[in-house]
């Protein structure tokens, strides 16, 4: 690319020139036939916009809050692993970026960084993505290390009881590395012969059996707010609020889980509908402008909403 990238496209662009395969797949890819994951961005494609004129727009003000934090923009870093793997800062880099943008990030449990160097790196506001491992000694582990270094919330990542077939990660045998955060307590180095060594990590380390009982257990470990990631129904919105959580995101995990899951701009309605204002509504997935964002506000009527895109590095709330 000769000029300047001046939007989210031409960044993944830049990123297939320079990325090893290997994680440029695994960085964009989703699973099996990877319909929601063009779905995702197509949903968007299909909303059009309903200008008003003569509307004076010269003073505009975007600030927000999420969780009392505020923040510049509607816009918030979603969690999304190793990022070592595209920069050797990894996700010390980015916590500087979201700190720069005045906004808040949520750092994936399995990020390349630990905790303890993300916190320290910067002022931002930050939040922490779980998983709960069979071992759940060592994820409560990771829960209070993060709550101690100054992470003002829990992102309980459920939509990945298992990891979803990513095709390109199995052919690539996508190499999972040792994971810094697990040092001394758990190994994570996959480098399998047979299929996604990534896969392998998870399907060995993740609970499976995960159900509704996790979020007391959690109550239990750490007294941040508590919020679900992976919502998709009006069924299980309602659920979460009735377990206590503090709020919920509406994601299908990019296209990386379940394909066939709907689009997720294609159910915030519902899910916004299901919560009636009584948490925040976040949202994720197929986010690569801003006018996708103002899309999802739109959408997110009478509830405060939040969403999120990684591949452009970007999440976000609005109150109405
Ligand atoms: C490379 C990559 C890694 C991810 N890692 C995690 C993760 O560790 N935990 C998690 O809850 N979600 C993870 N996600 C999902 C994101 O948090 C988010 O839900 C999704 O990327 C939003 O969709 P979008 O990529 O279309 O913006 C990951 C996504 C990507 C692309
Ligand atoms: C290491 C993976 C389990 C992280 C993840 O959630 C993802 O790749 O989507």
């Amino acid at each position: 690319m000769e000029s300047e990238p001046v939007n989210v496209k031409e960044f993944q662009e830049l990123a297939k020139q320079v990325l090893p395969k290997m994680y440029y797949d695994y960085y964009a890819g989703g699973a099996e036939d990877q319909y929601t994951l063009k779905q995702n961005v197509e949903a968007f494609q299909r909303i059009t916009i309903r200008p008003r004129i003569l509307v004076d727009v010269s003073r505009i003000d975007m600030s927000t809050t999420v969780l009392g934090h505020e923040i510049s923009a509607p816009i918030m870093v979603a969690p999304t692993a190793m990022h070592q793997l595209a920069h050797s800062e990894g996700e010390v880099a980015t916590a500087r970026g979201a700190a720069a943008c005045n906004t808040i990030m949520i750092l994936s449990y399995n990020s390349t960084c630990t905790v303890e160097e993300v916190a320290s790196s910067c002022n931002a506001v930050r939040f922490f993505q779980l998983y709960v491992f069979k071992r759940r000694d060592i994820s409560a582990q990771l829960v209070q290390r993060a709550e101690k270094s100054g992470f003002k919330a829990v992102v309980l990542t459920v939509d990945a009881p298992r990891l979803g077939r990513r095709e390109a990660d199995i052919k690539n045998k996508m190499v999972a590395p040792q994971l810094k955060n697990f040092e001394g307590l758990l190994s994570t180095a996959v480098n399998s012969n047979d299929g996604s060594g990534l896969e392998a990590y998870a399907n060995e380390t993740f609970d499976s059996s995960l159900c509704w009982e996790v979020i007391g257990w959690l109550r239990s470990i750490t007294s941040l707010p508590i919020l679900v990631k992976g919502v998709l129904t009006h069924e299980d919105a309602r659920m979460a609020v009735e377990a206590g959580v503090d709020g919920i995101v509406v994601s299908n995990h990019g296209a990386r889980q379940l394909d066939y899951s709907p689009a997720t701009i294609s159910v915030l309605e519902e899910v916004v509908h299901a919560v009636g204002g009584k948490v925040p509504v976040l949202f994720d997935g197929g986010i690569r402008r801003g006018t996708d964002v103002f899309k999802a506000l739109a959408l997110g009527w009478k509830a405060g909403c939040i969403w999120s895109c990684s591949k452009g590095g970007i999440w976000g709330e609005t109150c109405t």
